[in-house]
């Protein structure tokens, strides 16, 4: 199927976006991991279909799938190079552009300086529905919440104590004294694919540089260690913004390049929307023949 697409990337996590606006491409799990396939396909870290609105109030939906084939809810860096296509393809005259995702309505606004601003909705901090705890550890109780201890299968038997929480897409971060000395590439699946999350989960790695400033990787759900993760930068954010480490807007630093999330615990309480800014390019456009892999 002859395919034609935008490459793009949002600091450094890079993306194939189609535009089905006009039609459904009505893509198999198998072909969205040949387009992200960075030998046999395009390469990308996940696929952004952008397609009509499936309701009054959006201007449009965008649909994402990691590189592994699986659809997934939400994607921060997604967001913004999505609002950037779509303005730049002539798609839409708006500067602020209302989109449906899995996880819900998101509010996207393209900044002056070429930088977008996301409204990704509110966290969910669900209670921890499954026991954590190894032998005898319970949770870590610091600032207003708790870290729970995840029982890692890897030599040495360590313990991750993670913060859980969800941007729509699920999020398990650790605190570490350096991120560039993070074990990501070890403790990173082991969490990813740890049995006490159903749906797997995104595992991000921050550093607490001062109240306003942080370091952070993340090794994502269906993706591997990314240059960068918005959802991540959310929800390390929001993390830390509960157990006392963050004032309420924090500039994240990732391998791939910047983005400022602010979250109004304060002055709104849990309910708050996170806001995320940050940038979005275009890389490339083609035109790809997708093999009938189903
Ligand atoms: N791997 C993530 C989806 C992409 C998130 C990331 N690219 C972002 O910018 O938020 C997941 O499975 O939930």
């Amino acid at each position: 199927m002859r395919v034609a697409f935008t490459k793009m990337q949002g600091a450094g996590n890079d993306f194939v976006v189609l535009d089905e606006t006009r039609g459904p491409l009505n893509l198999s799990p198998a072909q969205y991991r040949w387009l992200a396939d960075r030998h046999f396909g395009v390469g990308a870290d996940q696929i952004l279909s952008v397609r009509p609105a499936p309701h009054p109030g959006v201007d449009f939906e965008y649909v994402i799938h990691n590189a592994d084939g699986g659809e997934v809810e939400n994607c921060g860096n997604g967001a913004r190079c999505f609002v950037r296509y779509v303005h730049d393809a002539g798609l839409t005259p708006q500067r602020t552009v209302r989109v449906a995702t899995r996880a819900g309505v998101l509010t996207l606004a393209l900044q002056d300086d070429g930088r977008v601003t996301v409204d990704m909705g509110s966290p969910v901090f669900e209670p921890a529905r499954v026991p954590f705890d190894p032998e005898g550890l319970a949770p870590r109780a610091e600032g207003g919440w708790q870290r729970w201890p995840l029982a890692l299968p890897l030599a040495g038997e360590p313990v991750a104590w993670v913060a859980v929480l969800s941007m729509g897409n699920p999020h398990a971060v650790a605190r570490v004294d350096d991120v560039d000395a993070a074990p990501v590439a070890q403790w990173g699946p082991a969490i990813e694919g740890h049995a006490r999350f159903p749906r797997r989960v995104n595992a991000g790695f921050v550093q607490v540089v001062d109240r306003a400033h942080a370091r952070l990787r993340v090794y994502e759900r269906g993706a591997g260690e990314t240059l960068a993760c918005g959802t991540g930068a959310c929800a390390a954010v929001v993390a830390g913004i509960r157990l006392g480490w963050f004032d309420e807007r924090v500039d994240v630093d990732l391998p791939g390049g910047r983005l400022t999330i602010e979250w109004p615990l304060q002055t709104q309480g849990l309910t708050a929307t996170v806001r995320m800014t940050g940038p979005a390019e275009p890389v490339f456009t083609g035109v790809v023949d997708v093999p009938d892999l189903r």
